[in-house]
């Protein structure tokens, strides 16, 4: 009889504890694999608070092996990686099997939270792509998870980018990166289109059942639709993407890639690739250069959203078990989508309770700055002071038509007749940020980590973890974009 050999390959300890997850569900929706290593890594970014979000102990990048771990050339203690399968829809065709082909899911740990190394090097679902991600999109990923969570919107989170001098090849070479992301579920509604197309019924129930059970328990006991608890899921899943699109809309963001694989099914922004925040007010910006048809432009993200669920709503049929319950179960993203958007147009607009003409009062300001594409950001961060300090001249000067801007002034004001100047200040001053990730500083802070000069990352992190503080000293960051902001060119390449 031989004695067990003990493993004493190296590994990393993190200081988290793991626990089973999405892996519990079976190989069916996986394939077990290791990271490929990324060559001589750095550190580019980091986040403090996700990492106390995490658990992770104080000091962490320090820990030996930790840099190793996060870029692939070493295990992480208590983990079994995974890369999950997934199929969707892109630009509103059938795509076929997809899957994570790029991001690696370590685990998740006790608190609840997956960990994720996006760009980890090949999977069985790479297709052609070589699974790497470049620096260039790893820092605007970073970044605006972590300015979606500044601004209160729900998002995948990032914890950290780690850097590498190996080179990949897009339109040209690039440097090679990791995001290390975190959430309590990358599922994607293009994980139940997966089972569905295939008509594996077990494998979309038993992937229902573990999502409702963890996410959505109260689906289980409630009375609606007669009990029909994937029901329930399919109408709670609508409510929270309106309630995500809402926000999207009322801040400006442009997601660029609305494909049902970037669909989060816990409602959460996923997948930063060619996103912008808009600069002028247009609502029929396109921000992604590969998007010809304008498919995924600005004031056409609600609709799409709501296309993407119906996609969700038929992977989901065979489980609900009537057509007609599951248009039914859609019904309620018409009425919480608009509602939810009003209530964020009138927090901008620093009003507290909802009166009849706020729609007009809402288009009316809309319609102006899209006329003239007024400065989205800045249009209503000079309104929030103005409330506070009475000055309406640079919210004026932002317009050309003055008689436009002074007669939807007068409805404003007047609408303002009862209100507490300072209360509304104050809403006002937290609906509205000062600083957004706009394309050009993620593009000044991507350029001077191209040259291993990586503190404009940090600093960009500190202004869009808390972007409603003015920040003294940081004006810059709020102006206006320069003039070769429209030049950047943001493609699906990443
Ligand atoms: N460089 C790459 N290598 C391998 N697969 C890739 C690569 N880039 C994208 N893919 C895969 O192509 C599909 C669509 O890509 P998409 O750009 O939506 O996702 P992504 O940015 O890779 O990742 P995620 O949605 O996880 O944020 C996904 O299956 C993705 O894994
Ligand atoms: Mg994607």
């Amino acid at each position: 009889m031989s004695l067990p050999v003990e493993d004493t390959r190296p590994v990393a300890d993190l200081g988290l504890r793991w626990k089973p997850g999405f892996s519990t569900l079976g190989p069916a929706f996986f394939t077990e694999l290791r990271p490929t290593p990324l060559p001589d890594p750095y550190w580019v970014g980091h986040s403090d608070a996700v990492a106390r979000e995490l658990g992770l102990p104080s000091g962490w990048r320090e820990s030996e092996g930790t840099l190793a771990a996060l870029t692939g050339s070493l295990p992480v203690a208590g983990t079994r990686p995974i890369a999950t399968v997934y199929s969707g829809h892109q630009f509103g065709v059938w795509a076929g099997q997809l899957g994570d082909g790029r991001a690696i899911l370590l685990g998740e740990t006790e608190g609840g939270l997956e960990v994720q190394l996006k760009g980890a090097g090949r999977t069985p679902y790479s297709r052609g792509g070589d699974g790497r991600a470049v620096l260039r999109s790893s820092i605007r990923e970073f970044l605006c998870s972590e300015a979606m969570h500044g601004l209160g919107i729900p998002t995948t989170r990032a914890l950290c980018v780690t850097g590498s001098d190996a080179r990949v090849r897009r339109e040209e070479l690039e440097s090679a990166a990791v995001v290390t992301r975190v959430a309590p579920s990358f599922v994607r509604f293009g994980h139940f289109e997966h089972f569905a197309a295939n008509q594996r019924e077990d494998e979309l129930r038993a992937l229902a059942d573990y999502v409702i059970d963890r996410y959505y328990p109260e689906c289980r006991t409630t009375a609606r639709f007669n009990g029909n608890a994937y029901a329930a899921f399919l109408e709670a899943v609508s409510e929270r993407t309106a309630a995500l699109l809402a926000q999207w809309q009322a801040v400006g963001f442009c997601h660029g890639v609305m494909n049902t694989d970037n669909m989060s099914i816990l409602g959460l922004t996923i997948d930063y690739g060619p996103f912008q925040f808009l600069d002028g007010f247009d609502p029929r910006h396109i921000c992604n250069h590969s998007d010809t048809q304008g498919r995924y432009a600005f004031n056409q993200q609600p609709n799409v959203a709501y296309w993407n669920l119906f996609c969700l709503a038929q992977a989901l049929l065979p489980l609900i078990g009537d057509q007609e319950i599951a248009v039914a179960a859609l019904e309620s993203y018409k009425t919480v989508f608009p509602n939810a958007f009003e209530d964020r147009m009138r927090a901008k607009l620093g009003l507290s309770a909802p009166a009849e003409d706020d729609r007009a009062l809402i288009e009316g300001v809309l319609k102006l700055m899209a006329a003239e594409k007024v400065d989205h950001t800045i249009f209503w961060r000079r309104l929030s002071k103005h409330m506070a300090d009475g000055n309406i001249e640079p919210v004026r000067d932002l317009f050309l038509d003055r008689a436009g801007f002074d007669a939807w002034m007068l409805t404003f004001s007047e609408r303002h007749a009862q209100s507490q100047r300072a209360e509304a200040a104050e809403l006002m001053l937290r609906s509205n940020p000062k600083f957004v990730l706009r394309n050009h500083l993620g593009q000044q802070a991507i350029e001077a980590s191209q040259q291993k000069d990586h503190a404009g990352v940090a600093t960009l992190l500190k202004l869009l973890e808390t972007p409603f503080e003015e920040h003294p000293g940081a004006d810059d960051y709020a102006g206006f974009p320069p003039d070769w902001a429209s030049t950047i060119e943001i493609s699906c390449s990443s």
